[in-house]
């Protein structure tokens, strides 16, 4: 899909954002462009605060002339505008191929909205049948965390795989958080409460990539424009 598609649709949530408005800032090469075009709304004069879901987003924010705060500072913010992975006809999401997730459900969880940005690519009619999905994991007890998380997905019916993301370049790749990634492929996930209930209940894991019940409102760029998905619709 081309940036110029992500950027439409990056632009159709940037046209949501008034001045005043505390706004979380995703992570990803969609979410990026979403950075990008408020970076010029603040340049033109709107005054807004972002929170970054990650060092990259934090970055980017600065260069771009946003000024940043945590939620440390600001609790509650008005909305968060971030990518995915996979997204169903629900609007439940996969979201964690950058391994940034965990930031991004805290930053997303403490927001009044949350509005994804996607090409049409991302959209599927059940989570996990493409994507793998993203689990961050403690350091601490990894080969037991790994071993509980393998035994989540062999139960779950498929020829599913677990990978520690990085390992097979020789070097696991570490979250902001300072976490790893153990990327679990289920298959169609028919029952996403439940998994997200059984992958907490491993101790190991810090937080996992399933967005449910979180987002709203999607856009969704296709070659044919931008579509916007609303839940429950
Ligand atoms: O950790 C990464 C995030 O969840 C991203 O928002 C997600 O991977 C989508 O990224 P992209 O817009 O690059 O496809």
């Amino acid at each position: 899909m081309s940036e110029a598609l992500k950027r439409e649709a990056a632009g159709r949530a940037v046209a949501e954002i008034r001045s005043g408005m505390k706004v979380g800032l995703g992570t990803g090469s969609t979410a990026r462009h979403f950075v990008d075009l408020l970076g010029e709304k603040v340049r033109a004069g709107m005054d807004i605060v972002g929170v970054p879901t990650s060092e990259a987003t934090a970055s980017q924010a600065r260069e771009c002339g946003i000024p940043l705060s945590d939620l440390d500072t600001l609790a509650r913010l008005d909305v968060t505008v971030d990518g995915a992975d996979e997204i169903d006809g629900d609007l439940n999401l996969i979201k964690g191929a950058g391994g940034a997730l965990l930031r991004e459900k805290i930053v997303a969880a403490a927001s009044d909205a949350m509005i994804v940005i996607a090409d049409d690519t991302k959209v599927v009619e059940a989570l996990g049948g493409r994507f793998p999905l993203p689990v961050e994991v403690n350091r601490f007890g990894l080969g037991a965390t790994r071993a509980l998380v393998q035994r989540l997905v062999d139960g779950h019916g498929t020829d599913g795989w677990v990978k520690l993301r990085g390992e097979e370049a020789g070097t696991p790749f570490e979250t902001d958080g300072g976490h790893l990634i153990l990327d679990a492929f289920f298959g169609r996930i028919s029952q996403p409460e439940a998994l997200s209930n059984e992958l907490l209940n491993i101790p190991g894991v810090v937080q996992h990539g399933l967005f449910l019940n979180m987002c709203r409102k999607a856009y969704v760029a296709t070659p044919n424009g931008v579509e916007t998905l609303l839940k429950g619709n």
